[in-house]
């Protein structure tokens, strides 16, 4: 049996950032200078991540390639491939591009504020559980609602969590989760990885301690806290 563990990421970059409401997508806003996906590259390059993939907008691989992976120098980047229309789409280009990977770490390409110690913890944990997730706990009450917008429900707030990305499972793990998914579509919206698994396979998916820097930058307002977090020089960066 083989010892080494081989640990890969795929770094999704291939939204339209419609909520940005920017003619460029967000991956590619400046922050402090350089793009906002070149700061998850950075945290997997010089991480013990051994492969990375960057999964694109379509039409958009050659200038990743030149003006990221080359103008930057990530040697750790091993492909980049256009994205589908989803984020699952892209999710499962990535999958398929990294056989012989152990353990898949999938992020957001907009989440810039990973690091070594995130994914020290996110490797633990899959190794412990074989699937897991970076959640904090919520610092808000959450309410289910209906179609018309009244409450449904009120979860007890210690069993709210936000989720966020890396989420990390075993290759074979993930593969076949998502090749359920596409025999076999749910009626549902998928907007994460965690919930293939969780829905096609039923395997529990274990926590792992996120961050609150973690953020997803989706919306105008998280340009101006993302580039305050690195004007604070966290000692994250
Ligand atoms: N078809 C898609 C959709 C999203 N993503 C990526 O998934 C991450 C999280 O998605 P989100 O924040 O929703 O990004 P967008 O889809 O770009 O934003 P929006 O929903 O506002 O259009 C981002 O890094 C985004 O580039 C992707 O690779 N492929
Ligand atoms: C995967 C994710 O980042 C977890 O919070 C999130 O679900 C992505 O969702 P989006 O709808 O693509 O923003």
């Amino acid at each position: 049996m083989k010892e080494w563990k081989r640990h890969a990421a795929i770094v999704l970059a291939a939204g339209k950032g419609s909520r940005m409401k920017c003619d460029v997508p967000k991956q590619y806003l400046s922050l402090k200078g350089k793009p906002v996906l070149y700061y998850a590259l950075k945290a997997f390059e010089e991480s013990f991540i051994d492969e990375i993939v960057l999964v694109t907008g379509v039409g958009q691989e050659e200038y990743c390639q030149k003006e990221i992976v080359e103008h930057y120098g990530f040697q750790k980047v091993s492909h980049v491939i256009a994205g589908g229309k989803e984020r699952y789409d892209s999710v499962y280009r990535g999958i398929c591009a990294l056989e012989g990977a152990d353990y898949v770490y999938i992020h957001d390409g907009a989440r810039p504020f990973i690091d070594n110690a995130l994914l020290c913890r996110a490797r633990n944990t899959v190794e412990q559980y074989h699937a897991c997730a970076a959640g904090i706990p919520s610092k808000d009450t959450i309410k289910l609602i209906n179609e018309q917008g009244f409450v449904t429900g009120t979860p007890e707030r210690k069993y709210t969590w936000i989720i966020q990305t890396p989420q990390v499972f075993e290759y074979t793990l993930i593969r076949g989760a998502y090749e359920q998914m596409y025999q076999n579509m749910p009626a549902v919206q998928i907007t994460d990885d965690a919930m293939v698994v969780e829905t096609m396979l039923c395997t529990p998916v274990k926590l792992y301690e996120g961050s609150y820097d973690n953020i997803k930058i989706t919306t105008p307002e998280d340009m101006v806290v993302a580039e305050a977090f690195l004007n604070a020089e966290y000692p994250l960066l």
